[in-house]
């Protein structure tokens, strides 16, 4: 298969570097990483080992190619659909946290759009070379839910590459789930600037399964069979597998840079007042966030 992943950070180049094992891969990336994989490949370790040579540039316009892998942070997908738009695709897949990723991309683009979640970690170590801090799985599939001959074929390229892949019917769920998850600990982790195992302790455990319940309530007026229960419980099991983890907000956070909280708390928000669902949580928490990137001159 011919694939761009456009947006060849710490995700996207890890992404793109299995597959680049398989596959004819063109990563799109900004310059001194780009450079780097030019001369010299990019280099995967961590907990997983390759040494790979895809293509790589920063001109992601006039792009040809059977799929389109997006991993820009939610708040460059609008940029990166139109960019995208000025090439050719046969299909996209959008790999982001948070939610609206799939209809920014579906807007601009004139192929199928799919969804898809992922749980392997990745870090930027330096430009050509990315650590991958765990391995996990990538689920995909067309975004209202169902089965599809492209999601098919896309997931057995994904499978052909090592890549450990579900090719799952139930993707609006899914990604209702993780935005629970997202939603309950990525903005507290950041507030509070603590680990995720954090906000298992009371009286923090309360505050974020309020969001999660919130977040369960938008997606049921959204007629996404998510209960109270599996939201709650999906907040304590990652927040129990990723106890000692900084999330990625709260990295955000330290390092002084934009957060994806408008695609989650924001989206559990708004969506949740175009269905008459109150959110005060989530309202809350995103608020905070969002004073803190204003008092930065981030957004
Ligand atoms: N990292 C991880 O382990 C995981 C990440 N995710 C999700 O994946 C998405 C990506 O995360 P992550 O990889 O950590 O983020 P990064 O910021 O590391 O990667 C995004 C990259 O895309 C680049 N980019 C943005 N716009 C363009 C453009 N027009 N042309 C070229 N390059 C561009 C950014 O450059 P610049 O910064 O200069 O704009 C950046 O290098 C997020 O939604 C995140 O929540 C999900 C699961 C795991
Ligand atoms: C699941 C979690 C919370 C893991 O840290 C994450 O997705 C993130 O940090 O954005």
């Amino acid at each position: 298969m011919d694939i761009v992943v456009f947006g060849a950070g710490s995700l996207g180049s890890l992404v793109g570097g299995l597959l680049a094992r398989e596959h004819d891969v063109t990563l799109v990336g900004r310059n001194a990483h780009v450079d780097q994989i030019e001369r010299n490949g990019l280099r995967i370790d961590g907990r997983l080992d390759t040494h790979v040579f895809p293509s790589a540039t920063t001109d992601g316009t006039g792009l040809d190619a059977d799929l389109a892998v997006v991993t820009v942070k939610a708040f460059d997908t609008d940029a990166a659909a139109r960019t995208l738009a000025t090439g050719s695709l046969d299909a996209a897949l959008s790999l982001q946290n948070g939610m609206g990723n799939e209809a920014t991309l579906a807007a601009h683009l004139d192929c199928p759009v799919l969804a898809g979640t992922i749980t392997y970690g990745a870090m930027f170590v330096e430009p050509g070379h990315v650590e991958c801090t765990g391995i996990g799985e990538l689920a995909l599939g067309p975004r209202d839910g169902g089965s599809s001959p492209l999601a098919d074929r896309i997931g057995t390229a994904f499978g052909a590459a090592d890549i450990e892949t579900t090719v799952a019917m139930d993707m609006p769920r899914r990604l209702w789930r993780k935005l629970a998850v997202n939603a309950a600990i990525n903005p507290i982790t950041a507030l509070a600037r603590v680990e995720n195992g954090a906000i298992l302790d009371p009286p923090t455990a309360d505050l974020a399964a309020a969001a999660a319940r919130e977040t369960a309530q938008v997606a049921r007026a959204d007629s996404v069979d998510l209960t109270d229960t599996e939201a709650t419980d999906a907040v304590k099991s990652v927040a129990t597998a990723t106890a000692a983890n900084r999330s990625s907000m709260l990295q955000d956070v330290e390092s002084g840079a934009r957060t994806e909280i408008d695609a989650i708390s924001g989206y559990v928000v708004d969506r949740g007042e175009e269905l008459g669902v109150d959110t005060p949580t989530n309202r809350t928490l995103a608020t905070t966030v969002r004073t803190w990137e204003r008092g930065l001159g981030l957004r």
